[in-house]
């Protein structure tokens, strides 16, 4: 059995041998391999021609190239002159069409070039053609575009996230920042818009008043907030936690995905309402544009600075500039007239018991006794400076500001720091000026420990209330500080558009108290 079986193998073989011979050698066949050989190696991707050289030679780096293979559909797009620069811009893209599957053409893109004709001073009607006559010629279609600024991407300014940044930044001098080419530095007052605060740890924000800025990190609310407290006494009784933090800060890093302009304001209002509420210390204050009305009072102007620096000399010499701009309060005094003095424009000549009265009322800014008498600033007093049209100049401890930092006074605060020690020295040299102290000489001149004093009240006072202030204006030399005090407030007086703090932009009073209320624990 097995011998037939393999002579009957051998059999089929050779006769199978013999068909498949005949079968190949036929000409159908031998055509039909050599079809198929050419077809598997052909390559069916498109090949695109290689970008141009000269491309970003002579434009602006937001150019795109966007070529495509040309086929029997149609692009999708239509096209129109834009009126004001004379640009040919993409008017329409048509759903489903080539222009519109591709994804690279888009509504407003500019229009440049295709295919290496210029399409400057041309109209549409001359494109059409010139369009068909290309691409008749051409596998592909090669369009050179200025991208539309996309209008889902481009928030209103109720929508953008502004912030005034409280403290200085140098990511030079920051161990901490994972990239130092990436952050952007800042200092206090600078307004800066957050772009994303996606990353708990570094936010993405650009300075707004720079047009070259562009987005980079910032330590977010909360890394600042932590560095405060590690750059504090206390922070050195536990090492362990530091270096924690700092581990943490590489860990988490990550480069922003974006996520809604609404989102990201929600989640700072968050930070700067909620989570953090009244502990939240002085980083950054979220802040929008004010546009004053001709009809809108100005706002109060608020000087502080150390005992003797000179707040009063500044006050007088802008009073003195222009007494129609400026004007003063007029305190209450519970102490005899002289005779010299007249009511209501030295002092407001009160009783006791009145002063009391308007103690209870808590309608004084700032209140105290000397002397056996009772002196203070009212509210009212600033309304009755602001009613007349004038901006009101006003001179408390800066633990008051409190008081008025509202929507209806919107505070300017100038802080009026002291210069060096030696410049105090030289300046001061010769200055009297009334002292106090009832034991002592009234009228005396500066001591070296009245400087130290100056000096490390102010230190203190930039510490505690810094975040606060609008303008720091050293005093040296009387006549510069001065020059540049009245300069910046002619500045804000003259200026339509400020940034102030955004519960202050709010129309209803009982909105802006409540969504005020968050500060109040660090002013
Ligand atoms: N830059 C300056 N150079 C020289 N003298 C100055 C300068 N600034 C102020 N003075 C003088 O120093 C004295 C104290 O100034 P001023 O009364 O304005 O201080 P102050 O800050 O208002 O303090 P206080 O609140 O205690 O009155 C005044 O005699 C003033 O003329």
């Amino acid at each position: 059995v097995q011998e037939e079986a393999s002579s009957l193998a051998l059999d089929v073989s050779d006769s199978l041998q013999t068909s498949l011979i005949t079968i190949f050698t036929l000409f159908p066949s031998q055509s039909l391999l050599c079809v198929h050989d050419a077809v598997a190696q052909r390559d069916f991707e498109p090949t695109l021609p290689p970008i141009p050289d000269d491309v970003l030679d002579d434009e602006e780096d937001s150019v795109k190239i966007v070529s495509l293979v040309k086929t029997k559909e149609p692009l999708g797009a239509t096209i129109k002159r834009d009126e004001s620069t004379g640009a040919i811009v993409v008017a329409r893209i048509m759903k489903g069409g080539a222009a519109d599957k591709s994804g690279l053409i888009h509504e407003g893109d500019e229009l440049k070039e295709v295919n290496g004709v210029s399409l400057e001073h041309r109209k549409p009607k001359e494109i059409l053609p010139l369009l068909v006559s290309l691409t008749s010629i051409q596998s592909h279609i090669k369009f050179k575009i200025i991208p539309a600024l996309c209008a889902e991407e481009e928030p209103t300014d109720k929508e953008k996230l502004f912030v005034r940044a409280l403290f200085d930044y140098d990511p030079s001098e920051d161990p901490t920042i994972p990239c130092k080419d990436a952050a952007v530095a800042f200092k206090r007052g600078d307004v800066l818009q957050i772009v994303s605060t996606e990353d708990d740890i570094w936010w993405q924000a650009c300075l707004v008043e720079d047009s070259n800025s562009r987005a980079g990190l910032i330590p977010s609310q909360a890394t600042r907030a932590v560095l405060l407290w590690f750059s504090s006494p206390i922070s050195s009784l536990f090492p362990h936690l530091s270096s924690c933090f700092s581990t943490g800060l590489r860990r988490s890093f990550r480069l922003g995905r974006k996520t809604s302009w609404a989102k990201e304001a929600a989640r700072f209002r968050r930070w700067s309402a909620g989570v953090h509420g009244s502990i939240c210390p002085p980083t950054y204050i979220e802040v929008m544009r004010y546009h004053r009305e001709p009809k809108d009072r100005h706002r109060l102007v608020v000087l502080v600075g150390p005992s003797g620096v000179g707040v009063n000399e500044l006050k007088r010499r802008l009073l003195i500039s222009d007494p129609d701009r400026y004007g003063v309060t007029v305190p209450y005094t519970t102490r005899e007239k002289r005779r010299q003095e007249s009511e209501g424009v030295d002092y407001h000549f009160v009783s006791v018991h009145m002063f009391e009265e308007l103690i209870l009322d808590h309608r004084f800014i700032e209140y105290g006794s000397h002397g056996g008498h009772y002196y203070g600033t009212s509210l009212d007093s600033v309304h009755r400076v602001m009613a007349e049209g004038k901006v009101c100049l006003l001179d408390v401890h800066p633990s008051k500001i409190k008081r008025v930092y509202t929507s209806e006074f919107k505070p300017y605060v100038v802080f009026v720091k002291t210069p060096c020690i030696e410049e105090l020295r030289i300046t001061r040299r010769r200055v009297k000026f009334v002292c106090d102290d009832e034991d002592a000489n009234p009228v005396r001149i500066f001591s070296e420990e009245d400087f130290e004093d100056m000096i490390d009240m102010a230190e203190s006072m930039e510490t505690q209330y810094g975040h606060l202030f609008d303008r720091v204006v050293v005093n040296g030399d009387i006549a510069t500080a001065f020059r540049a005090l009245r300069a910046d407030l002619e500045r804000i007086y003259e200026a339509e558009v400020q940034w102030v703090p955004v519960d202050w932009t709010c129309s209803s009073p009982a909105k802006a108290r409540r969504s005020c209320s968050h500060l109040a624990g660090w002013i």
